[in-house]
């Protein structure tokens, strides 16, 4: 029997019923290095495209949060911006976020690069963890490409240094072992009430989304030529009697030479981005979209607090 069953005994036959479908709620953060899987783990869990993957490292700023429901549960994912050695003032700022949404979360779970190991940044981040009250669950991803004694190894390494509650190996690319890790998070989030619909799988409006979808495109397009202080904004977003949404976004970048990388000759590596950005955003409006992209110069963007601001990025007080 589970303390919960223990709980409904000596109630009435229609409370314990009725406390049979009982709902659980939680939030879930995970903490895990720069290309651990983070988003890739989060898009499957959720079951739609929110955290956005890119190839591009550090490129999740902003927290964004994914809801899974499982059985009588919802589970909220936090998903952090990748945990690093801050760098800029920027790259604090992401730290200090990525730790405040743990503090936040009734559980914390890390995600490891199990193909890189423990390196010396997820020993930093573990020596961090052991002053994490929330339960805490380690997951080794990317087993796939592992051997299963190199697995084994990792996992009493770490259990070593910090007490999980449990330990997962998944491949978030092919799905093993996910399942077994959403039932677990499903009982382990409190009971109570669930804090959104259940239709809503984001709680981040469509134009953050939109916005999202474009700086991937444009990561991806330009990788190795644009520092990733570039952003997008959706300036506007409008539905239109026809059903279709009329969206004008704007990337933000640093320098001229910049904007023209964007741009590209004769406006192609713009348009390239467009379409891809397009055809994305589509998809996820469920509606014809009509995209306008601008460039602008924004110079000193990345020490500018405000910008961090909006994208749910606070400096310690
Ligand atoms: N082989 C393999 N590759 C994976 C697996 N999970 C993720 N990847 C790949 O690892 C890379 C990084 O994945 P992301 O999901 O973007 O990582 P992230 O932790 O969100 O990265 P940041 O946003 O930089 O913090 C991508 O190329 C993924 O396709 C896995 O289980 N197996």
């Amino acid at each position: 029997m589970t303390p919960i069953d223990d709980a409904h005994s000596d109630m009435t036959p229609e409370a314990a019923s009725s406390s049979q479908h009982d709902t659980r709620c939680g939030f879930v953060a995970l903490i895990g290095a720069p290309n651990a899987g983070k988003s890739t783990l989060l898009n499957r869990l959720v079951g739609t495209k929110i955290s956005i993957v890119t190839h591009k490292v550090q490129t999740t700023r902003a927290i964004m949060r994914g809801i899974a429901l499982e059985g009588a549960s919802q589970i909220i994912f936090v998903d952090t911006p990748g945990i690093f050695r801050p760098k800029r003032r920027l790259d604090r700022a992401m730290v200090d976020t990525a730790w405040g949404g743990a503090k936040d979360a009734d559980l914390v779970a890390l995600l490891v690069d199990a193909e890189r190991g423990l390196g010396d940044d997820v020993n930093g981040i573990l020596g961090k963890l052991a002053d994490v009250r929330q339960p805490k669950i380690l997951i080794l991803n990317k087993i796939d490409q592992v051997r299963r004694e190199v697995l084994l190894e990792m996992a009493m390494k770490a259990n070593d240094r910090v007490r999980f509650e449990q330990t997962f190996m998944i491949s978030a690319l092919s799905g093993d072992g996910c399942g077994d890790f959403l039932s677990y998070l499903a009982g382990a989030v409190p009971p109570g009430p669930w804090l959104y619909p259940d239709d809503q799988v984001s709680d981040l409006p469509l134009r953050a989304l939109a916005a999202e979808i474009t700086r991937e495109k444009l990561f991806l397009r330009l990788h190795d030529e644009l520092p990733y202080a570039s952003t997008v904004e959706t300036e506007q977003w409008k539905d239109q009697a026809d059903g279709s949404a009329r969206i004008e976004q704007t990337i933000y970048v640093e320098r001229e030479s910049q904007k023209r990388i964007v741009i590209g000759h004769k406006g192609e590596t713009i348009k390239a981005i467009s379409m891809a950005a397009r055809a994305d955003i589509q998809e996820m409006a469920e509606k014809p979209v009509h995209l306008f992209l601008f460039v602008k110069v924004r110079e000193n963007w990345g020490d500018d607090p405000e910008r961090y601001r909006e994208m749910g990025i606070e400096f310690p007080r």
